[in-house]
C-alpha cells in the first residue's frame, strides 16, 4: 500500500483552498506504488491526483520531473499534467512533505500485454522521445552504468543468499558492461521505469503514461531497451519476439533508430536488465522484516540478462 503519511481534512481544505479546483468531495489513498503517498481527489470541479513525495525522491529533482510532464503533455503526450495553485506554482507542501496534484488519467494497466499493447507502446515511447527533444531542464541518470558498481557493492556479500553464483557472475558482467557500454549514442529525455504498471490503456490504445520519477537525459535507445525487458517476456521468462517486433518496428516508424543505435540494442537490453537486477536485489535483501511492500524478483532479471547476452544482433528484437 503506498500511504505512507497521513493527511488530516482540515490540513488538506487549507492545501486545496490555494487551487482553484472546486470544492473538495472526497478523497481516498491509493494502494498501488511503492514510492510515494497518493490520494484520488474527487472534487467539484473533477477528480485528480494528489501526490506527497517520500524519501526516496529528491526535492530538487521535483521541478524536473514535473516540469518534464508540463512540457510533453503540451505537445501532446498523455500524461499527468501538474495543476498550478492560486500563485502559478506546481509544487507545493502538504503535512510537511513536497506535494504536488496533477490531472487523472482515464485508462487500466494491463497485467499481460499483447502485441497490439506493445505496438502503441513503442510508438507513444518513440512520440515521447521526440517531445522531450526541446525540454531545457537536465537531470542525470543516477542509475546509469556508473551508478551499478556501487548498488552491486552494496548487495555483493549477500548475492549468493539468492542464488547460488551470482555475486561472481553479475562481477564479470559488471565489468563487461563497464568495458564496453555505448556513450556516444543520440541522447535525450527518457522515462526509465516504463513497466506496463506505468502505461494505461483503453481497449487497445495508449490512454496515457504515468510515474515519471526515475525521467532523466540518457541514451535514447536505452529507454526502448527497458521496455524490451519489461514488455516482451513471458511469465515463464520466455522471450516473445512477436511482442519484441511489435515494440520496436513501431518506435522505428515514428523515430528511426541509427545503425550505430540498432547494433547496441542487445547491449543496452543487457545494461537495462542488470539495472532492474541490482535495484531489485538491493531491496530483496534490505527490505525491513514486516515490510507493507513485497520486493519483487530479482532473478527474473537474470533469465532477462542471460538472454541478451546470448545474442549478437538486433534482428532478434524483430529489427534487421
Ligand atoms: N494521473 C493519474 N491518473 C490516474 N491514476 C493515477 C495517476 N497517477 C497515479 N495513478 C494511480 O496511482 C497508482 C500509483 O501511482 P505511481 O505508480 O505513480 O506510484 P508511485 O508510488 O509514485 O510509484 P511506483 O510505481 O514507482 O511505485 C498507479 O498505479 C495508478 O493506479
Ligand atoms: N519498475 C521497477 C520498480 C520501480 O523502479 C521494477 O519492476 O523493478
Amino acid at each position: 500500500m503506498a500511504v505512507y503519511t497521513e493527511v488530516d481534512d482540515d490540513e488538506l481544505e487549507a492545501f486545496l483552498a490555494t487551487y482553484d479546483i472546486g470544492e473538495l468531495r472526497s478523497y481516498k489513498g491509493i494502494a498501488e506504488g511503492v514510492e510515494n503517498s497518493n490520494f484520488l481527489l474527487h472534487t467539484t470541479a473533477g477528480t485528480y491526483l494528489l501526490t506527497l513525495y517520500e524519501k526516496r525522491v529528491a526535492p530538487e529533482d521535483l521541478p524536473f520531473f514535473l516540469g518534464l510532464m508540463n512540457h510533453v503533455a503540451s505537445k501532446g503526450i498523455a500524461c499527468p499534467v501538474p495543476i498550478r495553485d492560486r500563485k502559478g506554482e506546481m509544487l507545493g507542501t502538504l503535512a510537511g512533505r513536497p506535494a504536488a496534484i496533477v490531472s487523472f488519467l482515464e485508462g487500466l494497466s494491463v497485467r499481460k500485454p499483447q502485441p497490439k499493447h506493445c505496438a502503441e507502446l513503442g510508438a507513444g515511447l518513440a512520440r515521447f522521445h521526440l517531445a522531450g527533444a526541446d525540454f531545457p531542464l537536465r537531470r542525470a541518470n543516477a542509475l546509469t552504468v556508473s551508478g551499478w558498481r556501487p548498488l552491486f557493492e552494496a548487495s555483493r556479500a549477500r548475492a549468493d543468499e539468492v542464488s547460488r553464483g551470482l555475486a561472481a557472475e553479475l562481477a564479470d558482467e559488471l565489468s563487461a558492461l563497464e568495458a564496453s557500454w555505448p556513450h556516444d549514442l543520440p541522447q535525450g529525455v527518457i522515462h526509465a521505469d516504463l513497466f506496463p504498471d506505468n502505461v494505461f490503456f483503453i481497449g487497445e490504445h495508449l490512454s496515457g503514461v504515468i510515474d515519471f520519477y526515475f525521467a532523466c537525459n540518457d541514451t535514447l535507445a536505452y529507454d526502448l531497451a527497458i521496455c524490451l525487458n519489461a514488455w516482451c517476456f513471458e511469465h515463464d521468462g520466455s522471450f516473445n519476439i512477436t511482442k519484441a517486433r511489435a515494440l520496436t518496428q513501431a518506435y522505428n516508424h515514428v523515430r528511426p533508430l541509427d545503425a550505430a543505435e540498432l547494433a547496441a540494442l542487445p547491449l543496452l537490453a543487457r545494461g537495462s536488465a542488470m539495472r532492474f537486477l541490482l535495484t531489485r536485489l538491493y531491496d530483496w535483501l534490505h527490505h525491513p522484516p514486516g515490510a507493507l511492500v513485497k520486493p519483487k524478483n530479482p532473478l527474473e532479471y537474470l533469465k532477462r540478462l542471460r538472454f541478451h547476452r546470448s545474442l549478437s544482433s538486433p534482428a532478434a528484437y524483430g529489427l534487421d
